[in-house]
């Protein structure tokens, strides 16, 4: 187990398999659409919620969380023994979710390989390596900033041994609400399975009440905020 010592008092149940692009879908039954309907309204009412609630968030705010998660991740990295030549895949942070650009500079000054979602044509799980924030660029309006150079393919990610997911919140089964578009958890299907795959979010979105699950929806093992990360119990 890893953790920085935050006590999660956590008796949830245990996340389901981790799918893999040959078995997407390990729940024995699937829902009926009618059930998949109300779980995709369930999660959009929460969606609306957290982003209303992270609107009120000033420049200020962000900036401090952002300083403090880039201490959280590099203690996480340490612990995980993460070193230069090792990869971790991240997120280009934008709005008002878990600010990245800090930890992208200090893991890349690390030595280490920061690999960062570029979306493509139909949004293709593509990842892009990370050289400095001058290199970012909006390359189609309307999604997160982008590494200007080559486009690697989606199992680029399964060189990662951390990958580090945004989300509006998570359960202590280690289910992740994501913005919505299925982005990670198509990417997460190309994962290595021994990787640590850590959602980030702020103190208040951890230890949700149990959020709504489909069958494609792919567990995190571990939870990362401003002032804490852990690992949740059966990863
Ligand atoms: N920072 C960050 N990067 C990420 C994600 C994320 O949640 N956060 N993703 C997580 O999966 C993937 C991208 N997911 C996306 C999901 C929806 C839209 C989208 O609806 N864009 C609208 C404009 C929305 C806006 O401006 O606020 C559009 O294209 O019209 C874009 C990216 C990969 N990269
Ligand atoms: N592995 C998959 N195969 C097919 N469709 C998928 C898969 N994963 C997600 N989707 C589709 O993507 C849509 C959005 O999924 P969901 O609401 O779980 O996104 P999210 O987890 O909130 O977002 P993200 O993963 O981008 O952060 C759903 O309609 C879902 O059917």
């Amino acid at each position: 187990m890893w953790d920085s010592g935050r006590v999660t008092g956590n008796d949830a149940h245990l996340p389901a398999p981790r799918p893999t692009p040959d078995h997407p879908h390990p729940d024995a039954a699937a829902p009926s659409l009618i059930a998949i309907e109300q779980l995709e309204d369930a999660k959009d009412d929460l969606r609306a919620a957290i982003k209303d609630r992270r609107s009120q968030l000033d420049r200020k705010a962000l900036d401090s969380s952002a300083r403090d998660i880039t201490q959280q991740v590099l203690a996480l990295t340490a612990t995980l023994g993460l070193g230069a030549g090792d990869t971790v895949a991240a997120y280009v942070s934008r709005h008002a979710e878990p600010g990245t650009l800090p930890t992208l500079e200090a893991l890349h000054a690390a030595g280490l390989e920061v690999l960062v979602p570029v979306l493509g044509p139909a949004l293709d799980r593509c990842w892009g390596v990370f050289t400095g924030q001058d290199d970012l660029a909006q390359l189609a309006p309307g999604r997160p900033l982008e590494p200007r150079g080559t486009c690697e393919e989606a199992t680029a990610v399964g060189r990662a041994r951390l990958v580090l997911c945004p989300a509006l919140a998570i359960d202590d089964a280690g289910v992740r609400l994501g913005l919505g578009g299925g982005w990670y958890d198509r990417a997460l299907l190309h994962a290595d399975p021994a990787a640590h795959v850590v959602g980030v979010v702020y103190d208040e979105e951890a230890n949700h009440p149990p959020l709504p699950r489909a069958p494609h929806d792919v567990p995190v093992h571990g939870v990362l905020t401003p002032t804490s990360w852990w690992q949740l119990p059966a990863a």
